[in-house]
């Protein structure tokens, strides 16, 4: 997260996983996928489903790490490759990135209305690996994961054929 250095994180954030999903898909698992399934895991955020003032360059990464994996997702890659994509949304998590933001002072000024609504709790990281497993069992290629505790759901999203009206055979 760095809203300062904006397109760097755009570069991180969204270039950096885009090139790795291509790579995943493209070179890695042609090469050395050896069960019928493979699975590819994107960190989006909560901020990938909600708009957060705070950090809007951010938020747009995030966003475009949903519509990646849930575009990849879909039956078209599956069925062809076996490969599944999915995207974890954790909520504040206690990590480097985070602790680097409260003691850096210009990321705080930037970031301290963002502390003062929400930052009174942060899970653990564990947590996350703990939804990847589940959201791996579950098995819906495309999903997105809400993460906050114990609290890891998948959300809903419209497709494309809702939202336009085509009626499914
Ligand atoms: N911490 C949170 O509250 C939170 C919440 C939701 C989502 N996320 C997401 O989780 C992911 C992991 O973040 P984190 O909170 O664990 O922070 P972190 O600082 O522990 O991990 C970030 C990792 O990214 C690596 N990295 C940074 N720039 C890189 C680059 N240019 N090339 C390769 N690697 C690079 C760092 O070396 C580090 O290992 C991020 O995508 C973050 O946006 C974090
Ligand atoms: C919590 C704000 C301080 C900044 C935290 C730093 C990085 C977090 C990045 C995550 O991707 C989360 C992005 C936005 C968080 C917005 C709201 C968190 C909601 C807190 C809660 O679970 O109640």
């Amino acid at each position: 997260m760095n809203e300062i250095k904006w397109e760097l994180a755009i570069q991180v954030n969204l270039i950096g996983v885009t090139i790795g999903s291509l790579l995943a898909i493209e070179k890695y698992f042609p090469k050395y996928k050896s069960g019928d399934k493979a699975f590819i895991i994107n960190l989006s955020s909560v901020a990938g489903v909600a708009p957060a003032d705070f950090c809007p360059v951010y938020t747009a990464t995030k966003h475009a790490v949903i519509g990646l994996t849930r575009s990849y997702g879909l039956n078209k890659h599956l069925l062809e490759q076996g490969i599944y994509v999915m995207a974890l949304c954790p909520s504040s998590t206690d990590s480097a990135m985070v602790d680097y933001m409260r003691h850096v002072q210009r990321y705080k000024d930037l970031y301290d209305d963002a502390y003062a609504k929400f930052s009174s709790y942060f899970q653990k990281a564990t947590t996350i690996g703990k939804a990847a497993i589940k959201a791996m069992t579950d098995g819906d290629s495309g999903s997105a994961w809400f993460i906050k505790d114990e609290e890891i759901y998948k959300i809903n999203f419209p497709t494309l054929e809702q939202l336009i009206g085509i009626q499914l055979q």
